[in-house]
């Protein structure tokens, strides 16, 4: 008995389809899924890798620029300069620092983070020197500008000093010669000593102008401090020789009053030099400390640079790798996708239904040809089950209706129909296989008379006892005993030689004789009697089943006219 719980097709079929189509949902969202990792590692890669490597160039370049400006800055000539360059100076530093913080952001290495940390600390520093770089260009400046206005006055002032000190020569050198057309000696002895006083007066003079111009050139506080010196020297040597002069004219006193007004006192050429030079030097020693900071700025970007290249190989390495995982991954995820149909398929649709329906359909093709001893299938499908139960019913009927054809009603024995089709198949076997077919036909001995005188109710028990003797005499189950008709039988004998059937045929006679059917109008010590021909079919005779069967009824018309209760033999004549 089946104790499987019955299931419906219809059921299986839809839980088929539902597994198949949850396997393709869950492999798609599988897939999905690892797709948007893909995408957003790419996105992180692009990002915030690629925005490093940008913000780390830019930085280098205005890195580069601030280093240009700074030296710009060392040499600037007019207000307007210095102030496009420190405005220029301030805009850059305040790139610097706004691109220093987009990498703070994005940088993940803590040594990297603490170095951005530490430029950000140096670019604020930097900012807040710019004021002060202002105060101090503006006063070198301011001090360079005054100076070169004294140094423009002292040029002015050299070139009429020269005149009229000159002049004055001149005069003399005309008054000596008046002199000496006088022939005023002591007058003489003083014009000379004048015009020697007057030319060291004028020489001494031409050399501090000339030392003053030399400031306006120098770079260095010490030459400064030695060409006032030198100045001031040569400006006492110039009061001496006034001195020495002893004259009442004050034109000599006050182109010395004039030259020490710009040498002495704050306001004087020399201290506006030093102090332009101080605060030039001051403010171009920031610009280099400005300067080296770009440039540490533009080396630690490009390392940062190289470093996010390095990253960038990593991670596109890194996504290399995944992509292979996830190529690897949605092809095993296919795999077991297709396992899984095959799985759903293989138990649900073979397994399931596509076996038992063959399995249904081989029986009810082996019940139609008539093979009534197939097994039926066992399922758990309903509609099936149904199908075989049916089936089953119909197996009944077809069994009930094939005995029915080929059994004889009255004896129990196969039928004519039966044997005219066994006959057939048993010849053609032998055939196939060369081997000999015997066939004995028997007939009951004045059955008419039997008839007559014990009535057919008894004539019917008399052909069931001679059935049930037939029967029980033959050994192989391939021996088939059938009613040819009325009162006559056939045995058929496969692979039995003459001489077996003859024996058969003999030891049947005998038995029915030995079942002592009373039969008074019988001729044969007032019992039933048979007569029984016989005739085999062996290779390589012909295939022609009348043939034997003609044979087989001439054997068994000669035993009725030898006297009926015997056996006869066909034998060939020719
Ligand atoms: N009771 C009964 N008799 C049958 C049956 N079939 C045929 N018979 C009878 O069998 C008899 C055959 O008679 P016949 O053909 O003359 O042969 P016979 O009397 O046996 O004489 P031989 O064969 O020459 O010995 C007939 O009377 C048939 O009615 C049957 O099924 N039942």
């Amino acid at each position: 008995m089946n104790s499987k719980r019955l299931t419906s097709l219809k059921y299986k079929i839809t839980l088929a389809f539902y597994i198949i189509l949850g396997m393709a949902i869950v492999n798609g969202i599988i897939a999905i899924l690892l797709s948007q990792k893909l995408k957003t590692e790419i996105e992180q890669l692009v990002n915030s890798e690629a925005v490093k490597v940008t913000t780390a160039l830019q930085l280098a370049k205005n890195s580069e620029r601030l280093q240009i400006i700074t030296t710009e800055l060392n040499h600037y000539d007019t207000e307007e300069q210095r102030l496009t360059l420190l405005k220029e100076l301030t805009t850059q530093w305040e790139y610097l620092l706004k691109d220093t913080k987009v990498l703070f952001s994005l940088e993940t290495t803590p040594n990297t983070h603490q170095a951005l940390n530490r430029t950000i600390d140096t670019q604020l520093y930097f900012q807040q020197q710019l004021p002060l770089l202002d105060t101090l260009t503006d006063s070198a400046l301011q001090a360079k500008l005054q100076a070169q206005n004294i140094q423009a006055n002292l040029a002015g002032m050299s070139s009429a000093f020269s005149d009229e000190i000159q002049a004055q020569l001149n005069l003399t050198h005309e008054h000596f010669h008046l002199l000496l057309e006088q022939k005023n000696l002591d007058g003489i002895s003083d014009n000379l000593n004048q015009h020697q006083a007057l030319s060291a007066y004028f020489h001494q003079g031409e050399h501090l102008f000339a030392l003053l111009e030399e400031v306006k050139n120098s770079q260095n506080i010490v030459e400064i401090n030695r060409l006032q010196r030198e100045a001031m020297r040569l400006l006492i040597q110039m009061e001496e020789i006034v001195a020495s002069m002893h004259t009442s004219d004050s034109i000599y006193l006050e182109w010395l009053s004039q030259i020490k007004q710009n040498m002495a006192g704050n306001d004087n050429l020399f201290e506006l030099s030093r102090n332009a030079l101080k605060s030039t030097q001051i403010a171009n020693a920031h610009f280099g400390f400005q300067a080296k900071a770009a440039q540490e700025i533009a080396t630690f970007t490009q390392e940062l640079v190289d470093h996010a290249e390095e990253e960038i190989k990593i991670a596109g390495t890194n996504l290399k790798s995944d992509s292979t995982s996830f190529v690897i991954l949605i092809f095993c995820g296919g795999i077991l996708y297709c396992f899984f149909i095959w799985l759903t398929s293989w138990h649900f649709m073979a397994k399931g239904i596509i076996k038992p329906v063959i399995a249904t359909r081989d029986a009810m093709n082996a019940i139609a040809n008539e093979k009534l001893d197939t097994q039926m299938p066992t399922t758990d499908n309903l509609e099936l089950q149904q199908m075989v139960s049916s089936l089953e019913t119909l197996k009944t009927y077809a069994a009930q209706v094939k005995t029915m054809a080929e059994t004889d009603g009255l004896t129990g024995c196969y039928n004519r129909r039966y044997l005219d089709n066994q006959i057939l198949k048993e010849l053609s076997y032998a055939n196939d296989h060369n081997m000999p077919l015997s066939i004995v036909m028997f007939d009951l001995d004045n059955f008419k008379e039997f008839n007559d005188q014990y009535g057919h109710v008894n004539g019917d028990q008399c052909l069931r006892q001679i059935v049930n003797a037939a029967k029980s005499i033959l050994q192989r189950p391939t021996d088939i005993l059938a009613r040819y008709g009325g009162e006559e039988f056939m045995l058929l004998l496969p692979s039995s030689h003459i001489e077996d059937a003859y024996k058969i045929a003999e030891r049947l006679r005998e038995t029915v004789i030995d079942l002592h059917i009373i039969h008074q109008g019988s001729s044969h010590s007032g019992i039933v009697t048979i007569s029984l021909g016989v005739a085999c079919w062996q290779p390589p005779e012909s295939f022609d089943v009348n043939k034997l069967i003609s044979h087989v009824d001439e054997a068994l018309y000669r035993a009725k006219l030898a006297g009926r209760n015997r056996t006869e033999v066909f034998i060939d004549a020719r």
